[in-house]
């Protein structure tokens, strides 16, 4: 375990130096571990376990398709892919990587197999922080541990499979076997994270549905839509609309942002510009706090949890949720992307 300071705060860190593979491997050599649902997280985690070498089996229903998803990426019916409830009969350490309101649905079946001594392993803290919600409360005599990847697990494997990582939280909140917190720290290791951050489950799940919400994928979908409606209306192309507001976001300037920070971004933009972001920046950041302000209120008292829960839990919430997309999808903006993106310039330089 590391002390790390972040920007003047100590915080605990465990990092794969001091927590090495084999250390992983060889702590949970006994276990089977069973990944239930292969939706995003699920087929990310599975695979990068499988691959560094744990006992894993796959739960999912057997009328979908992500069971058909899980049989092309090599998991065998009947030995290593089962039916939900199987899968975690079979486990002594369950992973429920099911939809959050999925996870509400199989709970009193999935309860039933968590004898004691299993272990039950989250990717987010929403089940059992809104317990009052969702009814999740594990039994008392086994240990219920977290790790988050922070990003979509189709990152946590292609990051795996190009060599690298994504790193992770993790967080106990049941310690039953006095082991919890090592099998966390070998479950993040085994998961392909080079760093895990500590945290408690409700800490994970305020701060990440405030994140997806806000500035990670709700204010940056919408402050696109605005800035391209406002250059629209003042009769810029649709071209020029979506280059200065998405494609040159993506492809230059904020790669740049994660290389080495926003100063760094800014440093290499013209003194025009960076003149202009300085200043306009404060305006940005006040109008959004209070936006912000009420997302995380209504994170904390719950009204998100409860939304999350009654529209996922309805019969055709896929569909509409596709529907939705679609829109976004078909959307002049959009479309606009969809053309601009067969046009990069990726072979340019290096043809004759
Ligand atoms: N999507 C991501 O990359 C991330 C997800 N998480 C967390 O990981 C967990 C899993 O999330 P995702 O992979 O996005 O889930 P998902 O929405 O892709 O669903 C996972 C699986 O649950 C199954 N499922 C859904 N409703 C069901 C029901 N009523 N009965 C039986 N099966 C049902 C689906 O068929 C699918 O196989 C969640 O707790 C989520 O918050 C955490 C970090 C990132
Ligand atoms: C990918 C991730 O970490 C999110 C955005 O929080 C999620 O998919 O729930
Ligand atoms: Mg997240
Ligand atoms: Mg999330």
């Amino acid at each position: 375990m590391a002390t790390i300071n972040f920007g003047g705060v100590d915080e605990t860190v465990i990092t794969r130096d001091e927590f090495p593979l084999f250390k992983a491997q060889e702590f949970l050599k006994d276990d089977t571990i069973a990944v239930l649902g292969y939706g995003v997280q699920g087929p990310g985690q599975a695979l990068n376990l499988r691959d560094n070498g744990f006992n894993v089996i796959v739960g999912q229903r057997e009328d979908s398709a992500s069971w058909q998803k899980a049989v092309e990426d090599g998991w065998v019916p009947g030995e290593t892919l089962f039916g939900l409830e199987e899968a975690a009969e079979r486990g002594t350490i369950v992973c429920y990587l099911l939809s959050d309101a999925g996870q509400i649905a199989l709970w009193p079946a999935i309860k039933e197999k968590l004898t004691p001594g299993k272990t039950l392993y989250f990717s987010h803290g929403f089940g059992v922080t809104f317990n009052d919600q969702t009814g999740i409360v594990p039994p008392k005599d086994i240990d219920v541990i977290l790790v988050a990847p922070k990003g979509s697990g189709t990152s946590l494997r292609r990051l795996f499979v190009a060599g690298g990582g994504l790193n992770s939280s993790f967080a106990i909140f049941q310690d039953a076997s006095g082991e919890a917190f090592t099998k966390a720290t070998a479950l993040g290791i085994g998961v392909g994270s080079g760093y895990l951050f500590q945290t408690d489950f409700k800490k994970e799940v305020y701060s990440d549905l405030t994140g997806e919400r806000g500035v990670l994928m709700g204010a940056l979908a919408g402050i696109i839509e605005a800035q391209y409606q406002v250059l629209r209306q003042r009769g810029h192309s649709p071209s020029e609309a979506f280059n200065e507001t998405v494609e040159e976001l993506t492809q230059s300037l904020v790669p740049l942002v994660g290389e080495n920070g926003m100063d760094w971004m800014f440093a290499n933009c013209s003194v025009t510009a960076q003149r202009g972001a300085l200043d306009w920046k404060g305006k940005f950041r006040e109008a959004t706090l209070p936006v912000l302000n009420d997302l995380y209120d209504s994170v904390a008292s719950g009204a998100e949890a409860k939304r999350t829960i009654e529209r996922g839990s309805t019969p055709d919430y896929r569909e509409k949720l596709q529907e939705e997309l679609k829109e976004v999808r078909e959307s002049e903006l959009w479309q606009t992307g969809a053309k601009v993106r067969e046009l990069r310039s990726n072979t340019t330089n290096v043809e004759a």
